[in-house]
């Protein structure tokens, strides 16, 4: 028998808890509220007493005598009436002043029955001697016996009944979402109990939150519940129990996705590919544009995704798709490495997807290609000629130049990959593009990665479904099925599938809708609460409880020689539990780019002296990375540091009040220069800190000296209008930079 509670204990005895507690009170058990545990023996005591069913206790304290009067009348019992033991048991708890009372009635009912050994009271030996006849006293004592065990045997069984009762309101089933609301009414317990529970495990939530299954598991063992969490069957059964066996595997085609520095030829060298390999071969053949296709050299196939760019393929790493095999990062011969380049190489690496460098335009008479190999090679990117393992390809899209070795270095790195798939089972693919066509409506472009797909097939596509109604190839023409590294444009489905979903070949029609019911709910869930992604806050409760190994960090600078620093400061801060990583580093504001990528990659952003880009603040903000701005290296290390042994301050954290663009400058020979600006978002108030920011790099910090509308001294200035900002100690503006108003607050911890 597990343990009860108080106001378990009360609902099955149909009382209020406060009686069970003052009972238990009297019998020697001193409880705190209606939550509380109450002990098997104090169980079968309290229910004897107030029902006069069940076992009857082997002990009774003394203490119980006093409130025997309170007490349900119970059946009479012939022997019932012992009072005197009862009123001794009273003088022996030093009830000493109640002797004097007149012993009530019901003092003499069979209340007092429980102060006596029961089994004493039942058996032959507990009757008085001296209470009559021998024979009648005999024939009292066998009735009386006949009746005990009648209702010993009743007891019995309803005690089974009640435990198996209870076992089944202390089992709490957790299938799925749950909220606060739904929690507390499964334990019993109000919601505000439950929140007050879950505020004690760090977890802010309101009632209709939904909590985590893991968390509601917890929380509802510590309150002496059983839990069972029923796993959700059908999406079970999408996910492959067994592993493909070795001779059902076929060799596949690599998925590859070309980035690079804008301008540097990627789009170039996507079409160069495309007219060399697939049109070319087919007369009058004519591709269309899905999002991928799949070219030909030496009659092996290579799909090449149509979105260039490092944000289209960490966009899709965020939503969990992987579907690139081999990343080819253009770099520009005349140009040489640039900021973008690097990105996408960092992008790449925390992939952990291989690298092909090619080297473009080199028709170009300032072409430099060696000047490329030696820039990369700071980046760990050495050429297999240098005794490195990085595969360079001198190329010109312009002129289809290098293409054939491109191909063929690409097909060697796939090779080495051994990337196989099995094409004889339901097909598994990622959503590329998506959208609603006027006739056809919505279609989706999708890369099969494994199985076969055919016309008629049920899927399920995210939270979306259908049935395969067509299908069309990268040349426009129709299929009847796909195999692995096929893209395919699908129609069919319900609604406009999301660029990396991942799309599933399922049964039927029944289950595709089923699943995809059960998926929305779960996204649903999955918005209301917030996502667990790293933050200094609770870095350390991280490592505490194992769950985290590596601190992913991009850090950002005014200057290269300050991300250096940041970065190999930041790398010694890895001890034997954490290993500090910075996965990405850069010059310049914090970009849309630097968040996906930190989204992606599980990582938090460090800005020194610089300032995320307004999108990239609203998007930190919506995909919850934690964006850490210093204008003191040794600051961000010691906050590192601090998160990392559970010692991190409080932390501030910044409000943004506004931002005004400076448009003109008055020099003022007493005063030094007044800004003329325009506020361009929120407001401009006098009391704010500011800051001058320069191409997102932050040039000044300080406090405003003077903030006038015209002549006026004003305390604050909204959007759309103009003022004059008198610094204190800065005068160096230029037009064009921005006056940023903001305030320091304290974060409330969860
Ligand atoms: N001379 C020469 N010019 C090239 C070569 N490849 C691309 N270009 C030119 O470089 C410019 C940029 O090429 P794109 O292919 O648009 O570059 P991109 O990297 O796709 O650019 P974004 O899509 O804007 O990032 C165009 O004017 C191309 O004609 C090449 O091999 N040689």
């Amino acid at each position: 028998m597990g343990k009860t509670r108080v106001y378990e204990l009360a609902k099955r005895l149909d009382v209020p808890s406060k009686r069970i507690i003052d009972l238990l009170a009297d019998i020697g058990f001193e409880v705190k509220n209606h939550m509380s545990v109450v002990d098997e023996e104090a169980v079968k005591r309290i229910t004897y007493q107030l029902t006069g069913k069940g076992e009857a206790p082997a002990t009774q304290p003394p203490a119980q005598a006093q409130k025997q009067k309170e007490n349900k009348p119970q059946p009479p019992k012939k022997d019932g009436g012992k009072a005197p033991k009862a009123a001794e048991a009273k003088k022996a708890q030093g009830a000493g002043a109640q002797k004097d009372q007149p012993r009530k009635k019901t003092e003499n009912k069979p209340q007092a029955k429980p102060q006596a050994k029961p089994q004493q009271q039942r058996g032959p030996k507990s009757a008085a001697p001296g209470q009559g006849p021998r024979d009648k006293k005999q024939k009292q004592q066998r009735r009386g016996k006949k009746r005990v065990d009648k209702r010993e045997r009743k007891a019995r069984r309803e005690a089974r009944l009640l435990s198996e009762q209870e076992r089944q309101e202390r089992t709490v089933v957790l299938e799925g979402r749950i909220t606060v609301g739904e929690l507390a009414d499964k334990m019993g317990v109000s919601a505000s109990d439950v929140i007050s529970k879950l505020i004690g495990l760090g977890v802010m939530a309101t009632i209709n939150q939904a909590v985590d299954t893991d968390i509601a598991k917890m929380l509802a063992e510590e309150q002496g519940f059983e839990v069972e969490v029923k796993v959700d069957t059908l999406e079970e059964k999408l996910v492959e129990t067994e592993e493909d066996k070795e001779e059902d595997l076929r060799p596949r085609p690599p998925v590859v996705t070309i980035l690079g520095h804008v301008d540097h030829g990627k789009t170039s060298l996507l079409d160069a590919i495309r007219e060399a390999n697939v049109t070319s071969q087919e007369a009058g053949g004519i591709t269309q544009h899905i999002g991928a296709y799949q070219a030909e050299y030496n009659d092996k196939k290579i799909v090449f995704l149509d979105t260039p760019g490092h944000e289209a393929f960490t966009a899709m790493r965020a939503r969990g798709a992987q579907v690139t095999d081999i990343a080819i990062v253009v770099v520009a011969a005349d140009d040489g490495v640039m900021p973008q380049t690097v990105e996408a190489i960092n992008h790449v690496k925390a992939a952990d997807v291989p690298i092909i460098i090619a080297v473009n335009k080199i028709d170009k008479p300032n072409a430099n290609p060696d000047r490329v190999k030696q820039q990369l090679a700071e980046y760990e990117l050495i050429p297999e000629d240098w005794g490195g393992d990085t595969v360079f390809v001198d190329v010109s899209a312009l002129k289809h130049t290098g293409l054939d070795t491109l191909m063929e270095m690409i097909l060697l790195v796939s090779e080495m990959a051994e990337l196989k798939a099995n094409p004889d089972k339901p097909a598994l693919g990622t959503v590329v593009e998506a959208k609603l066509d006027k006739g056809r409506g919505p279609v989706a472009t999708v890369l099969i990665q494994d199985g076969t797909i055919e016309v008629g097939d049920s899927i399920i596509c995210g939270t979306i479904y259908g049935k395969v109604r067509a299908m069309v190839d990268d040349r426009g023409n129709r299929i009847e099925k796909a195999g692995p590294a096929t893209p395919v444009e699908i129609l069919g489905l319900n609604d406009v599938a999301e660029a990396g979903d991942m799309l599933q070949v399922v049964t039927d029609d029944k289950m595709a809708r089923q699943i995809s019911e059960k998926r929305s709910d779960k996204r649903r869930e999955v918005e209301l609460k917030k996502s667990a992604k790293v933050s200094l806050d609770d870095l350390f409760s991280q490592i505490q409880e194992g769950e985290r190994k590596d601190l992913n960090i991009i850090a950002k600078a005014d200057v290269q020689g300050s991300v250096e620093a940041l970065r190999e400061s930041l790398l010694k801060l890895s001890n034997d539990e954490v290993r500090v990583q910075v996965i990405h580093g850069g010059v310049g504001a914090v970009t849309e780019s630097d968040v996906m990528l930190a989204s992606a990659s599980d990582a938090i952003i460090i800005g020194f002296n610089v300032r995320p880009e307004p999108s990239a603040r609203k998007m930190a903000e919506r995909e919850d990375v934690e964006l850490r701005l210093y204008r003191v290296i040794y600051e961000a290390l010691e906050d590192v540091k601090a998160a990392m042994t559970g010692m991190l301050a409080p932390e501030f954290k910044e409000v943004v009040l506004g931002q005004a663009e400076v448009r003109h400058l008055f020099k003022v020979s007493r005063l030094g220069t007044i800004a003329g600006c325009h506020v361009l978002e929120g407001k401009i108030t006098r009391n704010a800190d500011v800051r001058v920011i320069r191409d997102g790099i932050v040039i000044h910090e300080g406090k405003m000296d003077t903030l006038k509308r015209f002549k006026d001294d004003v305390r604050e200035v909204q959007t759309g209008y103009d003022c004059g900002i008198l610094l204190e100690k800065f005068n160096d503006y230029k037009e064009g930079d921005i006056v940023e108003a903001y305030t320091m607050e304290q974060v409330q911890p969860a």
